[in-house]
């Protein structure tokens, strides 16, 4: 078993702890963090995070229970997940400043790395008194998921994008049987009526297709290619299941070097981003970076200067002006210019 990220977080500090506890201020910083230990306390989560540790850990260097169970909330619910120039996960950290920040599915932050240390950067003009949030979840995700990530933070988000139910039926739209316009559910995930052509005989036998390509959805996540057309049949290009596989879609035919298809992901892509992330956002600046690349292989520069233009500008605000990912940003700009 490896230890998650997390838990080796709490076993570092719990370390530091115990060879430096008589200096004064080793830990200093963390006695502001919040350590909602009254709802932690009895939890299983507690109980079975707190399992794991001890098989990789020195029973020796353990402080009390109380205070063992303050620092895993301190750690748990106050941690960043430090990633590399693709957004990829490397890693957790602790920065007590940047953790007083609170969280808003629709920020007007974003957390960006250069290598471990962290930069909180604004994504928009942010107005005096205004508060500050990042997101401690993927923005783009439903509403019920994003729910479920932040049980873990203990509290209910009340931000626009969670009280915003028609983006949440947007995520959720088919294609209308009949005429193939978008179709949304009512609150109760229903399909009443299509609004175009007045189609309203969605039956049980529909509702039924729909699960399966949902599932299908969800199975094929990791091979996403050949599904994309299965799923179009059914789900409206918009449906948040298409977006996700378009996502893994985009990623293989990079990866692959198969340049027409990554620019036909990317097209679908920038849409949904446009649609359901806040502007800004560094995803989106990292796709037009890759669209860039794809055009240039292709032998568009016209489009390949546009794409890569368009990412200097948001990774100029995701990540600095002066980042390593701006300088390949860079880069390429001179390659399509030559
Ligand atoms: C990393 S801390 C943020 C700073 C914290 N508010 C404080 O004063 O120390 C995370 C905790 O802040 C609270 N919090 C963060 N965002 C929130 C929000 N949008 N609504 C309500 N509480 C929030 C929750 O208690 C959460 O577990």
């Amino acid at each position: 078993m490896k230890l998650p990220f997390h838990l080796r977080l709490l076993g570092r500090i719990l370390y530091r702890q115990s060879t430096r506890e008589h200096e004064q201020g080793a830990l200093g910083p963390m006695c502001d963090l919040c350590p909602h230990t009254e709802a932690l306390k009895d939890s299983a989560e507690l109980r079975i995070q707190l399992q794991k540790l001890l098989l990789f850990i020195n029973k020796d260097i353990l402080p009390d229970r109380l205070q063992l169970e303050s620092l895993y909330g301190k750690s748990s619910c106050n941690c960043f997940a430090i990633h590399d120039l693709d957004l990829k996960d490397i890693g957790v950290g602790l920065y007590p400043q940047a953790a007083m920040i609170n969280h808003s599915c629709k920020s007007n932050c974003v957390s960006t790395f250069r290598g471990t240390k962290l930069q909180i950067r604004a994504l928009v003009d942010i107005q005096p008194g205004e508060e500050i949030c990042y997101s401690y979840t993927e923005k783009g995700n439903i509403t019920r998921e994003r729910r479920d990530v932040l049980s873990k933070y203990f509290f209910d988000c009340q931000c626009p994008y969670c009280l915003d139910d028609d983006r949440e039926a947007i995520m959720k739209s088919v294609k209308c049987p009949s005429c193939q316009a978008q179709v949304k559910p009512n609150k109760n995930e229903r399909y009443e009526k299509c609004s175009s052509c007045g189609f309203s005989d969605f039956t049980a036998e529909f509702y039924e297709d729909l699960k399966d390509y949902v599932q299908y959805a969800d199975d094929v996540m990791h091979k996403p290619r050949n599904c994309l057309v299965e799923l179009d049949k059914i789900l409206h290009p918009d449906n948040i299941h298409v977006v996700r596989i378009l996502v893994g879609a985009f990623a293989a035919a990079v990866k692959l070097q198969e340049w027409t298809k990554a620019i036909e992901y990317g097209k679908r892509l920038d849409r949904a981003y446009e649609l359901y992330l806040p502007p800004n956002e560094p995803d989106t600046g990292l796709l037009y970076y890759k669209m860039g690349k794809a055009y240039y292989h292709l032998g568009d520069s016209e489009n390949a200067l546009i794409s890569l233009r368009k990412a200097k500008k948001l990774l100029c605000v995701a990540y600095g002006r002066d980042s390593q990912l701006v300088d390949y940003v860079e880069d390429w700009l001179e390659f399509c210019e030559e």
